[in-house]
């Protein structure tokens, strides 16, 4: 008898610069690989040889928002392909930081683009072969919510900035509209973190999101 297939686990984790999502994530693979699972952690743009190539230019290279976007979905592609797509159809966890909803956040809220060829986008990258029609989209989203004002401050003096974090908070206030646009269109999907808590009590907001759903 053939067994069943392996049911893997898609989560994102997304916010404004410095809203403090990359320091939970390492918890959060720990609680997963106690529980035995396979844990795969990386990040957007980026998670494979090419995509980390193409997060450089984007992070450090001056562009039009369309090459941008061009960039982030070219990326995300070879992300999917090489490394997202093979760990869920083995059973594992996947927890990337940032996904589609940054593109939307950034490219889309931030700098204005067009939401509509951004969805174009969206259905040929994220495709699943496995599932004719459907998207590939996280099971669920942290979304860290923060004012930009304190993240600028967590920011200041902690690394040279790139092409984003050196926008000012009118571009980061745009950002955070777009993510939570995202998340009012989609609440089963995202689970709303209040980040201007302490770690601790981030944390602790992070670990019931996960009990009540079973996680
Ligand atoms: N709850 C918190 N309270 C105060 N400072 C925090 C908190 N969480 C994280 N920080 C600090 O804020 C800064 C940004 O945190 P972190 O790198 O986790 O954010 P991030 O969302 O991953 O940012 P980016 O997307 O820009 O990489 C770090 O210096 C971190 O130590
Ligand atoms: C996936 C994705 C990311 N970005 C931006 C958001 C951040 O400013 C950087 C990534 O840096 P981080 O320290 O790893 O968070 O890239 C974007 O503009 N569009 C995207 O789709």
């Amino acid at each position: 008898m053939s067994q069943p297939a392996p049911t893997g686990l898609f989560l994102s984790f997304e916010g404004i610069d410095g809203a403090g999502k990359s320091s939970h994530i390492a918890g959060i693979a720990e609680r997963f690989r106690a529980a035995g699972r396979e844990v795969v952690s990386t990040r957007e743009p980026g998670g494979t040889p090419l995509a980390e190539s193409l997060r450089e230019l984007v992070l450090h290279q001056a562009m039009d928002p369309l090459t941008e976007a061009l960039l982030v979905f070219a990326a995300r592609r070879d992300h999917l392909q090489q490394c997202i797509e093979p760990a869920l159809a083995r059973g594992a966890v996947v927890l990337s930081d940032r996904y589609t909803d940054a593109t939307f956040a950034y490219q889309g809220g931030g700098r204005g683009f067009d939401l509509a060829l951004l969805r174009t986008l969206e259905s040929w990258v994220q495709a699943r072969v496995d599932a004719p029609g459907q998207l590939r989209q996280p099971d669920l989203t942290f979304w860290f919510d923060l004012a930009p004002s304190i993240a600028a401050e967590r920011l200041a003096g902690a690394r040279a900035p790139d092409r984003f974090e050196a926008l000012d908070q009118a571009f980061f206030t745009r950002v955070r509209d777009g993510y939570a646009a995202r998340a009012a269109a989609e609440p089963q999907r995202f689970a709303r973190i209040e980040a201007d808590a302490p770690r601790e009590a981030v944390a602790a907001q992070i670990a019931r999101v996960l009990e009540a759903r079973g996680l």
